[in-house]
């Protein structure tokens, strides 16, 4: 791995849930671990585990056995920064305050944290609605909010689940490059989870491929596309094709059994 230091290390990760059709096996051995700085993204047949596992990382979970280790901040810094693909923004807080908010929690001041959050606010291209309220914005917009507000926050860890699932294309592949951007710059591990294979392989260093039901690790693939990336040329590329067609046979086979114990269970 081309990483020097770890910022995450999952060791026979395993958690259960207690239904109502009894014990649920969700994460089974999972054993990875992430670089500092890393751009790491999960994809896998729905249902497989992708959300149980980032809520582990985020620590709104707890894990039902093995270890989770997380790489801490000295400097006061939050760990971890959270994007869901369900808008999560305050409906009373203008986009400024919503973008602000993780900072006003740190106790930085007024005048500082409205600098930091209207260079977000500016990079997602919503300066003119800072101080509008979340109900005057279409849902892709709310959606630019929940990441400026991830990024104001500088955590060591962006934990990402779907983030920009709820986009129209267009608004898609312009925050995608601007997630490239800042990624870049700032360099931040990152765990990603899509469904889109062609999201996967435009933003990662590697791509974990998870198991249908209960979710292990299926596969790990380095995605080693030249950086700086240009999403439109890199799809472009001979190496891209190849690499897509790999994902997509592992994921497939996954996704066709993830099917069939969908129809045994009905
Ligand atoms: N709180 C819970 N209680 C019981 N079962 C749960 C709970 N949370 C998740 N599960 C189950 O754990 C499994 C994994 O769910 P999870 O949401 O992590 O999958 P996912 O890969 O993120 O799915 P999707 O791609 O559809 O979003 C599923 O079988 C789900 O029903």
């Amino acid at each position: 791995m081309p990483y020097d230091n770890t910022s995450i290390v999952l060791k026979n990760v395993e958690k259960k849930f207690i239904t109502n059709r009894g014990q649920i096996t969700a994460l089974a051995n999972i054993n990875i671990s992430i670089g500092d700085g890393e751009f790491f993204s999960i994809v896998g047949p729905s249902g497989c585990g992708k959300t149980t596992l980032l809520r582990i990382l985020a620590g709104l979970d707890t894990a039902s056995g093995g270890s989770v280790d997380i790489q801490i901040t000295s400097d006061g810094r939050p760990v971890n920064s959270l994007v869901f693909q369900e808008q999560s923004v305050f409906p009373w807080m203008t986009v400024i305050d919503n973008v602000a908010y993780g900072l006003k929690l740190r106790g930085i001041s007024k005048k500082e944290r409205y600098q930091i959050a209207e260079k977000y606010i500016r990079m997602i291209g919503l300066s003119k609605f800072a101080k509008a309220y979340p109900h005057q914005l279409s849902g892709g917009m709310k959606q630019r909010v929940s990441v400026a507000r991830a990024f104001a926050n500088d955590p060591e860890i962006l934990l990402m689940d779907e983030p920009f699932g709820a986009l129209d294309e267009q608004n898609r592949i312009l925050l995608q490059q601007e997630l490239l951007r800042i990624w870049e710059l700032s360099k931040k591990t990152t765990v990603f989870i899509t469904h889109s294979i062609d999201e996967a392989l435009c933003l990662s260093d590697r791509i974990l491929i998870m198991t249908a039901h209960p979710g292990t690790v299926k596969s790990i693939i380095d995605i080693d596309l030249p950086r700086p990336r240009d999403i439109a040329s890199i799809r472009t590329t001979m190496h891209y094709n190849e690499l897509f067609r790999t994902i997509w046979l592992t994921l497939r086979e996954e996704v066709l059994k993830g099917k069939k114990m969908e129809l045994a269970e009905n």
